[in-house]
């Protein structure tokens, strides 16, 4: 049986513990899981999910698999805690946003490190994930670290500078499109729609086109001048968009929480 220690046991821990639960990867029972200090947090884990959150301190040293996912700015705190209580042989699979491999293994010594940007769609197997590995990688462990990644989503191998822009485009994307129907559902009420309408329209919207992309051969834009019929309503909309400087926006996002996983990794 294999033993997997998640060190931080906040929402994307979460998200992955239930995903691998969900699609069988691991049972609860191999599943150990350890905070700060949050220890209720760490009871509401292991009886919502049946995982270990209090266990003997041995289980640092037996840990096959040691996850980090702490908030970037405890890491370095957090690994250099841990370092004295682990082995050499474990493998880390770093969530982190913005933390090198090469911090991760300055800190830790030298070991197999997989750095992983998932999502936390991974809940219900859809992460969209970008992951880089160090040379201590085996051929063995790559396979089984982007089996742990397809098995709650897509994954995609990158280098591990690319890393910050995944982590600013599918990383946080979640939140642009949460954002994105927060403003729907707000307008959608305040244009005679109820919340649940909206929420369901737009659902399948969001489904749909980005299904569309999945299987159509044409561009975004091709798409897009499908559905603008010249002088209708998504021309209207279009150019409220452009009027508001839309592009410019997600510009600015993009980039913004690109150079903030910069400057996580400068500490
Ligand atoms: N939330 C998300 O959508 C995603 C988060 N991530 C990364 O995952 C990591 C965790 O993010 P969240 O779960 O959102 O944060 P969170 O704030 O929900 O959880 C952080 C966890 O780390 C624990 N922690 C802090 N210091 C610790 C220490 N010294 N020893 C052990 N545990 C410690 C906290 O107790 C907490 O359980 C971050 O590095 C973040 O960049 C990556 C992809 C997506
Ligand atoms: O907001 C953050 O820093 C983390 C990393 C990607 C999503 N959440």
């Amino acid at each position: 049986m294999k033993k997997i220690l998640f060190i931080g046991a906040g929402s994307m821990a979460e998200a992955l513990i239930q995903g691998w639960i969900k699609q069988k990867v691991f049972s609860p029972q191999e599943i150990y899981v350890t905070n700060r200090s949050d220890k209720e947090r760490l009871h509401f884990l292991q009886e919502t999910y049946g995982i270990h959150c209090m266990f003997d301190q041995a289980i640092f040293r037996q840990a096959d698999l040691i996850i980090l996912a702490m908030k970037p700015k405890d890491a370095i705190a957090a690994m250099r805690e841990l370092k004295p209580k682990i082995t050499a042989q474990s493998a880390i699979l770093s969530i982190l946003a913005g933390i090198g491999i090469g911090t991760i293994t300055e800190l830790l010594g030298s070991r197999p490190v997989a750095r992983v940007m998932p999502n936390t769609s991974a809940t219900i197997g859809m992460s969209a994930s970008g992951i880089a590995f160090n040379n201590e990688v085996s051929t063995a462990q790559r396979i089984l670290f982007l089996q742990l990644l397809e098995a709650v989503g897509s994954v995609i191998e990158v280098e591990e500078d690319q890393l910050h822009a995944v982590t600013a485009l599918s990383g946080s994307g979640p939140a642009y499109i949460y954002y994105l129907m927060e403003a729907f559902e707000r307008v959608g009420t305040e244009v005679g729609l109820s919340k649940d309408t909206v929420r369901l329209l737009m659902t399948q919207t969001l489904a749909g086109t980005a299904e569309m992309l999945k299987q159509s051969v044409d561009e975004p834009d091709v798409l897009r001048k499908k559905v603008t019929s010249p002088g209708g309503t998504t021309e209207a909309g279009i150019q409220a968009l452009e009027q508001y400087q839309f592009n410019e926006a997600i510009e600015a996002c993009i980039k913004e929480a690109e150079a903030r996983s910069r400057s996580l990794a400068n500490g």
